[in-house]
């Protein structure tokens, strides 16, 4: 049960108040998600039938979540099914609640899909195009804080942790993906904010339709085709050896080329950034297993996954893009 911060009905009774949705009648800790405190919260009345979302920011400062909370309010706005945020009285998105950071969203409808058909898959990237599309015009910037510069940076803080052939492939991408990073087929990829964790447990079907994505948590400005790399990475994938299926992928890439088509720059990138989102999570499940936070209780999840996606990226080019 992830909630590192408690909340009872009676906590909301007052601060509440200053929302337009009447009082809380009914407070459900969420027992998934690693990173913040999240609960279903139902209320007297409001514009989604009652029905929200309170997140605890666990981690993340009150001057890091206007970008997020922000984006998911642009995003929504333009069709794109994602929660929305509700304003308090004062068009605050963002209040302290037990001295954090807190935020109360829309709750969406559907259920996780962890077992991904083509046909789900070109739903994930149909939705994922239109988002980086819609999201070209959000006026806010900031980068991704899980993006190449934290790679560098957290790398040394994990070696000392590992056995020396996982040290040895950990320098050695860091190595690659900061050679690629300041060449020139790196700096014509189109960039826009994206989502940068889009995987299965983020997402919500009701059947085959798509019916929401959340926790844009990690979201920041980056290449549109890491964005697709990392999806690709966690949608395309049997989860036991790392092992791209040729199906799904072909599924997602031509949904997404259906509405934003990809250029020969991506598909000159394509493999790189393969890699670059495999090393990303195989890093942060380095650094949550051998340097966890505080926690009511946390199950850091598996880095070995992600440690046999990446060594799989490079012994064996996926399916190009479309
Ligand atoms: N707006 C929403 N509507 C419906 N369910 C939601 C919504 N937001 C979050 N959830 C539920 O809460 C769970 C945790 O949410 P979220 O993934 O944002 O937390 P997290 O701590 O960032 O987890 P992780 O980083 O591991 O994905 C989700 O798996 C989902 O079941
Ligand atoms: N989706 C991430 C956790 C949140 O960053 C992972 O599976 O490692």
């Amino acid at each position: 049960m992830a909630v590192f911060t408690a909340v009872s009905l009676d906590d909301l009774h007052q601060w509440i108040k200053q929302y337009p949705l009447g009082q809380a009648v009914g407070l459900e800790g969420i027992s998934s998600g690693i990173d913040n405190s999240n609960f279903f919260l139902n209320t007297a009345h409001g514009p989604y039938s009652g029905q929200y979302v309170l997140t605890i920011f666990e981690n993340l400062r009150f001057d890091q979540l206007p970008f997020y909370v922000k984006l998911m309010a642009h995003l929504a706005e333009r069709g794109i099914p994602v929660p929305a945020p509700v304003p308090n009285t004062d068009g605050e998105l963002v209040v302290a609640l037990h001295g954090k950071p807190a935020i109360i969203v829309s709750r969406l409808q559907g259920s996780s899909q962890l077992d991904p058909q083509p046909v789900h898959c070109a739903e994930v990237g149909r939705m994922l195009a239109r988002m980086h599309l819609a999201a070209q015009d959000f006026a806010l910037h900031q980068p991704n804080l899980r993006g190449l510069d934290w790679w560098v940076e957290t790398a040394p803080a994990v070696l000392p942790y590992l056995e020396e052939a996982e040290a040895a492939l950990l320098r050695s991408e860091v190595a690659y993906q900061s050679e690629f990073a300041a060449g020139a087929t790196y700096a014509q990829l189109a960039r826009g904010p994206v989502h940068a964790d889009l995987f299965r447990n983020n997402v919500m079907f009701e059947g085959e339709r798509l019916s929401g994505c959340f926790d844009f948590y990690f979201a920041g400005v980056d290449t549109w085709l890491y964005d697709v790399a990392v999806t690709v990475n966690d949608w395309c994938v049997d989860l036991a050896t790392g092992v791209l299926d040729p199906a799904p992928v072909r599924a997602l890439l031509d949904a997404y080329h259906e509405v934003r088509p990809f250029t020969d720059d991506e598909r000159a990138a394509w493999q790189p950034m393969l890699r670059a989102g495999a090393l990303r999570f195989w890093l942060s499940r380095l650094y949550d297993l051998h340097l966890p936070r505080a926690a009511e209780l946390l199950t850091p999840h598996d880095p070995t996954h992600f440690e046999r996606i990446l060594r799989e990226r490079i012994a064996c080019p996926a399916p190009n893009l479309p």
